[in-house]
Parts: C-alpha cells; structure tokens; sequence
C-alpha cells in the first residue's frame, strides 16, 4: 500500500493537459485561455460621450455657445461643430467633430437655443472617451493562461473577439456498480440501498462547469462491466468507478479494468475512507476505482479526482490546504492518513460527528476535511492540523 502523498504524486505524473480547443466566446466561461487574445480594432471605435450632455469646444467654454444638432447613441452619421457652437449629445455617442469637452447637462443652463456653461471643475477632454483608450488595434487583449471570468469573457465580446481558444473541460464517464442500487423515487426492495454516488459526482462535476458526464450502472457481471468500462474510456477523458475495488467475491473493477487494457498505476492508499483506492491509464486517458462507500467517493474525489480533472484543464486545484487549531481532542490507530469531515471557521476545526464511510450525513454539513497523520495517535484541543477546504 502506498502513501498519500505517493498517490497525489504518481496521479499527477500521469496527467497531460488537453489539447487546446477553438469555442464560441458564449461557451467559453470557466475555461482558461490557451493562446494570447490580440484586439482586432481600436475600441472605442471612435470617440465617445461618457455623459449626457453638450460637446463643446474646450477654448469657447467661458462663452455663450448656439446649440446646433444632436448625437445619439447610434447615430450612423456624424457632424461638426463651428467655433462658438454646441450640440447636444448623449451617452454612448460619437463626438461632433470639432469638440473636444463634454458639459453634463446639470451643468448648464438653456434658453431659446442658447447655453451657458456652470461647470468650475470643466477641463479639456472631460467626458471623452477617446477612440482606442480601451484597447488599440493589435495590442494584446488578454494573455493565455488567464481564466475566463464572466468579466474576461464581457471585455472580450466588448473589443469584438467571439471564438477563443481554450483548454477543453474533461468528457467524463461515471460507472456505478453494484446490483443493490436503487433508483431514489423508487421504493427500496430488502436488500437495497439507493444509489447516491452517481448524484454527489454529477453534483461536484457540474459545480465545476463539467457538462459532458455519461453515467452507466453497471450490475456485478464481470462482461457487462468490461463493455461498459471498454465504451466510458473510448468516449471519456475521465472514468469514475464507484464500489467494486475491494475483494469481495463480486469486486470485478480491477479485473475488467485489466481486460480493457488499463495499466494500474496503483491500488490501495494508506487512508480511511478509501483504502481500496484504484487508479490506472489507459493512452492519456486516466481512471478512477473509486471504493463504494458514498463517504469514500467523495473524500477521494477532493483529494484525487478534482486535482486530475483541474490540471487536466490547465486549472489550479480548487481544494485549499490550511492550518487549523483543532478544537476537540480525537485519536486513532496508526498506519492509515484520516480525512475527517470537520467544520472550519476562523482558524479553528471541529471534526463532525458520523465520520463512518456509509454515512453522508456529516458531509452534507461539512466545509472541510481534516488530515490527520498516518502515524499519529492521539489528538489533542489547540494541536495544529493540516485542514483541506472544500470548494463551493
Ligand atoms: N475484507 C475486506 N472487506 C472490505 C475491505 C477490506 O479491506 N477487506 N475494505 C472496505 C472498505 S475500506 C471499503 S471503502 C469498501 C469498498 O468496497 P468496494 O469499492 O468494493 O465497494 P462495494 O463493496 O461495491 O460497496 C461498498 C458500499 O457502498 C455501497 N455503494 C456502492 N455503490 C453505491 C452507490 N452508487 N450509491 C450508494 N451506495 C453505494 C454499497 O452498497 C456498499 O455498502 O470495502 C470494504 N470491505
Ligand atoms: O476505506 Mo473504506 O472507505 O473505510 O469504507
């Protein structure tokens, strides 16, 4: 059996990122960029009203200036403005050419086609947006490597890009085992539990902006499994097994994942939940045996799976490592690294109740994990421990 820590290494050694995709903009939120965005145009594309109000020319602005025409946002046509002139303009709209200042119109007062100026903080160009401020035409918009933030993604469509290139977000298969599993909704015959690992999966996956998930049930029948297991890798970046690694008579992951042709990396970890831990390659292609129990599916995805699936995608892991002050004393045997579900708050951490790997009860209140040694024991109140907080 290995160690955590050797796990988390050999997993990463067998990642390669995606190969970089082109994307509608529309669809591109959460990824990260793959090639440097350079601006096609000078944007704005000519300059701009910043308020509604009067285009002037800066050097009459002590004087009573004739209102002459308007500019709105949109106009197709433009026009000019004379020495001693004005024009109305509004927010958004092309500056008359010969004006250079823009006057809020609370900052001025009208009569019979006639203005006078009230601003004392009036300066040359104020209330321009001059043509190319945002952006020139050429420069370089936004570097690869950044993430496209909602933000990112409204200032690119905003200097006229609409198809980025991106590293794609994992195709990923889940395969549920066992022939226990029932539907929720449907009422449970003796013997059955309902099938929850495909539902927290599908949850986590989506909350990362994963929306290719194939999910098969697969009964414990080694043949059923070793074609659906041959199908999910052929169709998937990503395969998630859950149930079946352990070595029960009717655990048939490791051997169908053999006969698929999937080279084991590793199977079995020093910790609790999870022990049964299986991970293999097949081409770039990386598959997960994740042990049943719904505790356990999720505490190794945090660790292992959501790192995987992150770099895949050119991302940095979303689950944070920080020190906490434990606040209840907890011991344990030796030999195996605990992930508690525990609660983090203001640098403390309380290890929840329920901690049994069947149970989900005490991860649906917890925010975080907290790592206890392998060849630690005991625990006391204030120790500082290594806590790993849950995304989201
Ligand atoms: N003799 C030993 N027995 C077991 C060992 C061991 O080392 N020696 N390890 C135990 C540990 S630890 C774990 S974890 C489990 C993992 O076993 P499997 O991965 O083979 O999982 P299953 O036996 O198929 O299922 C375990 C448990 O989880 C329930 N389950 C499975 N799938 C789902 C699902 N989709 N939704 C909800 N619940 C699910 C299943 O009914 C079982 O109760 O092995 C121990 N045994
Ligand atoms: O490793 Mo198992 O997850 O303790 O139930």
């Amino acid at each position: 059996m290995i160690s955590v820590k050797e796990a988390k290494d050999l997993i990463s050694q067998h990642i390669t990122t995606l190969n970089p995709i082109s994307i509608d903009l529309a669809k591109a939120s959460g990824h990260i960029l793959a090639a440097d965005v350079y601006a096609k145009y000078d944007i704005p594309a000519f300059s701009q009203s910043a308020m509604d109000g009067y285009a002037i020319k800066f050097a009459d602005h002590e004087q009573e200036l004739t209102l002459t025409g308007e500019m709105a946002a949109g106009t197709a046509t433009t026009m000019t403005i004379q020495n001693g002139e004005t024009s109305r303009i509004f927010t958004g709209a092309p500056l008359p050419k010969g004006a250079d200042t823009v006057v809020m119109q609370e900052k001025i007062t009208r009569t019979a086609g006639k203005i006078t100026l009230q601003d004392p903080n009036l300066k040359f160009g104020l209330n321009v947006r001059d043509k190319g401020s945002e952006i020139t035409a050429g420069a370089l918009a936004l570097e690869r490597g950044n993430l496209l933030s909602p933000a990112a993604i409204g200032f690119l469509a905003g200097i006229g890009i609409n198809e980025v290139s991106v590293y794609p977000m994992p195709k990923i298969s889940v395969i549920v085992t066992g022939k226990e599993l029932q539907q929720p909704g449907k009422a449970l015959e003796f013997g059955q539990v309902y099938e929850s690992n495909s539902y927290s999966l599908s949850a986590a996956l989506k909350h990362e902006g994963i929306e290719q998930i194939v999910v098969y049930e697969a009964d414990d029948d080694l043949e059923i499994l070793k074609n659906i297991l041959q199908n999910a890798v052929e169709n998937s970046d990503v395969v998630l097994l859950t149930g079946g690694v352990s070595v029960g008579d009717y655990d048939f992951v490791i051997e169908a994942a053999s006969s698929c042709g999937i080279k084991q990396v590793f199977h079995k970890v020093k910790q609790k939940p999870g022990k049964p831990l299986f991970f293999g390659t097949k081409d770039q292609k990386l598959i997960f045996g994740l042990p049943g129990n719904p505790s356990s599916v999720l505490s190794c995805y945090y660790n292992y799976v959501l790192p995987a699936i992150k770099a895949l995608s050119h991302k940095n892991n979303s689950v944070i490592e920080v020190q906490a002050e434990l606040t209840h004393p907890y011991s344990k045997p030796s030999g195996l690294m605990h992930f508690l579900k525990g609660k983090y708050e203001n640098g403390k951490v309380t290890p929840l109740s329920a901690q049994e790997s069947y149970r989900l009860s005490s991860f649906a209140q917890a925010n975080c994990l907290i790592c206890l040694d392998e060849t630690q024991e005991q625990f006391i109140e204030n120790d500082i421990l290594s806590v790993l907080i849950l995304p989201g």
